[in-house]
């Protein structure tokens, strides 16, 4: 193999990448782990064509899932290409603008004609240019893209003026104009989203006129339970007035409500209320119509609000609501949050429903039978949105990102000379992250290939990550069964990562039942063995990261090489805030967007099995269920995939941050030989510690700063780790400096000191004791605290003064 006579220099290719390029299968599937070189492969491929196998360049199609990756592979042409070195030298010349890069980009493409001939786009990107040709037949050709966001994506010269967002709002309003349709919305709105209004009771039913309860309209009643009615109106559309006065026979007193429209009363009795026989009476006497609720029910508002369905509808008209005018505006004044959020939900559905194998009519029908009415509420209300908003953008002649796809695909089916034109223009497909396709992008590849097309794809079925937002893993799973005749090959060195970080990621995926089975080895022998961090106090492992990056700067890592990742955004906010003053410019991303990127110092946050931590798969919500059913351990590897994406970004030094007492099982998943133990937080035995010297905070000895409070000055003092917090508090009082005249004063408020430090309960005994002293004596705290009278009393002085 090594003396192979090629043209394009594949001598810096591994036997496994040079099979890979050598290839003459028509459906290869070269599987690769992370850092084995993929794209590399891939690179040489291309050039393998054009330059040994004398490929028109024409008929090579390049297909990534972003911009920045096929930039980014058309840049690696380039520098291939470019002999002079100056391309290479321009794009790692740092400060160069985005805008900068295009234009060098483009003009280096004109430079080579070989290179403009190719085509290296995103999927959407060729779809694009697809309907832009030839769409004509089934689209306007002259059409707008209509993007989630107006600014980001890679079509602005040519995007609609309006969002999604914006659209999905403007056909609301329109379907709103029937009022039915908006008495749903404005229902499903208040019962799913501003249902907090109406949990179970508060303590207080009765408030002083002072803090009276503000109901969903804005009016203010006297109880909960009459915020419940009240809310229960507004809900319904029903007008009413509160209190309205009521005079039979020369006495006025005042029912709890009026429907003006249905002349019915409303009266409400609680175990307050005073006894009603004579105003039922009165109220008999003057021929009105008095409806009665109970306060036993109010309870549970959902109960109640059946009860009021029952009792209230059963008495006034059906229509009574439809009497009453409505708009849009003032109806979701308050509640845009809650409108946006359900927006939101509309625009996933429908994503959900193109990418879906399940024809519309089915999944409208499962909807319709769904047990829960939440559910049926909400299609109920999302078919007629999605309609109307597929209909808008026709007529305005707007495409979404999904459009573009399935019209591209209509055009494929529909017209087979325009398919044959393209299968025969792109002989040669090499696609980049195969594992990242969903079905939509597979049957446009299935439309774009015919037998002789040479399909050449790459991807690792360990980093398929975008399950939730439609990729579909089983298409690189189950490769073989999918393509016909189709061949695959491993790539199984890991050029980028020391073996401790190979070994440990491989051990951790492994978990996984849905994979291709692979043995991946590290080209990088030895290396530092993975750190992990066990969080003991809220803080201290911001001050344990702030440390590490210090140490790898001082050892000449660039900070540009340190790179912080995250499952979810929030899980890294204090730490940005808390290295904002270290002058450090570290990267920070969430796994999703590290894709593809590397560095030599990588650090994981949140690995830890609390609320909020990693893995934490969240089942989703039911409605979207009725479109495709997710499945717990499903979604749990998703996240095992996830962490494997985490750990392979790192070339040398891994650091995975976690909680003492709460570990996460991904990290239990690596065996211990590849983990560093000599770890800070297992120096138990240690006889160091360290004090801040502002908030007192105890820290390990290690640290130079309190990451409690940020102060630089700390004291160090020994400890014996056989000695008790009172022991130990006694031996560094004994060692002080006290001044012989104040001695007895100075320890006394040294011992408190200190005390704060070695035990962090009762830090929190004074927290308590600051918000009780008001309201217990301190007889009672003492029993409470179970301290003496003088313990107590002379603690509180001592918070008071403080
Ligand atoms: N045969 C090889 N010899 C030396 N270095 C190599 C070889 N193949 C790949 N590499 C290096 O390994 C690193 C990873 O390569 P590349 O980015 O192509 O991997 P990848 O498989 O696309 O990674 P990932 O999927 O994890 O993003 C790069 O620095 C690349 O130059």
């Amino acid at each position: 193999m090594k003396n192979l006579s090629t043209k394009t220099d594949l001598s810096t290719l591994n036997d496994k990448q040079r099979a890979a390029v050598l290839s003459e299968c028509n459906r290869l599937l070269v599987l690769a782990g992370a850092g084995s070189g993929k794209t590399k492969t891939l690179l040489h491929k291309i050039n393998y064509l054009v330059d040994d196998k004398l490929v028109d360049a024409k008929n090579i199609l390049a297909v990534t899932f972003t911009k920045n990756a096929s930039n980014e592979m058309l840049d690696r042409l380039i520098v291939s290409a470019d002999k002079t070195g100056y391309y290479e030298k321009f794009i790692n010349t740092k400060g160069v603008s985005v805008a900068e890069k295009n234009k060098e980009r483009q003009s280096f493409l004109k430079k080579f004609p070989w290179l403009d001939k190719l085509t290296v786009k995103t999927i959407h990107s060729l779809c694009y240019q697809i309907i832009k040709t030839d769409g004509v037949h089934v689209y306007d050709n002259k059409f707008k893209i209509v993007a989630d966001h107006k600014s980001s994506n890679e079509f602005l010269g040519n995007t609609a003026e309006e969002t999604v967002g914006e659209i999905i709002e403007k056909v609301t309003i329109n379907l709103s104009s029937n009022k039915p349709f908006l008495l749903k919305l404005k229902r499903y709105i208040l019962d799913y989203f501003v249902d907090f209004i109406h949990h179970y009771k508060e303590q207080e039913e009765f408030r002083p006129e002072s803090k009276l309860f503000t109901t969903l309209k804005g009016d203010k009643v006297r109880s909960k339970s009459e915020q419940f009615i009240a809310d229960w109106f507004y809900r319904n559309s029903i007008d009413y007035i509160y209190e309205r006065q009521v005079r039979v026979e020369g006495k006025t007193f005042h029912p709890d409500f009026f429907i003006p429209q249905a002349n019915v009363y409303l009266e409400h009795i609680s175990n307050k209320s005073h006894p009603s026989f004579w105003k039922e009476g009165q109220m008999k006497i003057a021929g009105n119509t008095c409806i009665k609720t109970y306060d036993d029910a109010t309870h549970n508002s959902a109960i109640f609000n059946k009860i009021l369905d029952r009792v209230i509808k059963g008495k006034i008209s059906d229509d009574l609501s439809s009497a009453t005018v409505l708009h849009y505006d003032e109806e979701f004044s308050k509640f845009r949050k809650e409108i946006r959020k359900f927006f939101r939900e509309v625009n996933e559905v429908r994503n959900k429903i193109v990418n879906s194998e399940k024809p519309i009519e089915q999944i409208i029908n499962e909807a319709s039978e769904s047990d829960f009415e939440r559910v049926r509420m909400f299609y109920e209300l999302a078919i007629p949105i999605i309609n109307e908003f597929s209909d808008y953008c026709t007529n305005k002649s707007y495409l979404d990102f999904d459009g573009l796809l399935t019209k591209s695909i209509q055009l494929l089916e529909e017209f087979p000379n325009i398919r044959e034109r393209y299968q025969d223009r792109y002989k040669y497909i090499l696609v980049d992250e195969f594992q990242d396709v969903n079905n939509l992008q597979v049957k446009l590849l299935d439309l774009l290939t015919k037998t002789s097309t040479q399909l050449f794809c790459v991807g690792d079925d360990w980093q398929s990550i975008y399950g939730f937002r439609g990729s579909e893993i089983g298409y690189i799973v189950n490769f073989k069964e999918h393509f016909e005749d189709s061949e695959l090959l491993t790539l199984n060195l890991n050029y980028r990562s020391t073996d401790p970080i190979v070994c440990a990621s491989t051990e951790a995926i492994k978990k996984n039942k849905f994979q291709i089975p692979k043995e991946i080895k590290a080209v990088k022998q030895g290396g530092q063995k993975i750190k992990i961090f066990y969080e003991e106090q809220e803080g201290q492992s911001n001050a344990f990261i702030w440390e590490a990056i210090e140490t790898h700067i001082a050892e000449g890592i660039n900070s540009e090489d340190i790179l912080v990742l995250y499952r979810r955004t929030a899980m890294a906010s204090d730490l940005i805030k808390a290295l904002k003053n270290s002058g450090h410019k570290v990267q920070f991303r969430t796994i999703h967007s590290a894709k593809g990127l590397e560095a030599k110092v990588v650090f994981i946050l949140g690995l830890h099995s609390n609320k909020g931590g990693f893995p934490d798969p969240w089942l989703q919500d039911k409605i979207y269920q009725v479109i495709k059913p997710t499945d717990y351990d499903d979604l749990l590897e998703e996240e095992r995939r996830l962490f494997y994406v985490a750990l392979t970004r790192a070339k040398d030094h891994l650091y995975l941050i976690s909680k003492k007492g709460a570990v996460s099982d991904f990290i239990r998943d690596i065996p211990d030989e590849y983990i560093f133990f000599n770890q800070p937080e297992n120096n138990n035995d240690s006889n160091k510690m360290v004090l801040c010297v502002n908030c007192e905070s105890k820290l390990e000895d290690h640290y130079k700063f309190c990451p409690t409070c940020g102060n630089t000055v700390v004291e160090e003092v020994e400890i014996d780790a056989d000695l008790t917090a009172k022991q130990k508090i006694e031996e560094i009082i004994r060692d002080l400096p006290f001044s012989a005249a104040n001695d007895n004063k100075q320890k006394k408020e040294a011992r408190i000191k200190y005390k704060r430090a070695y035990e962090p309960w009762a830090q929190e005994e004074d927290n308590i004791l600051k918000s009780y002293f008001q309201s217990f004596s301190f007889e009672e705290l003492s029993d409470l605290f179970g301290r003496t009278y003088n313990s107590i009393k002379s603690r509180i002085e001592h918070l008071k003064i403080k």
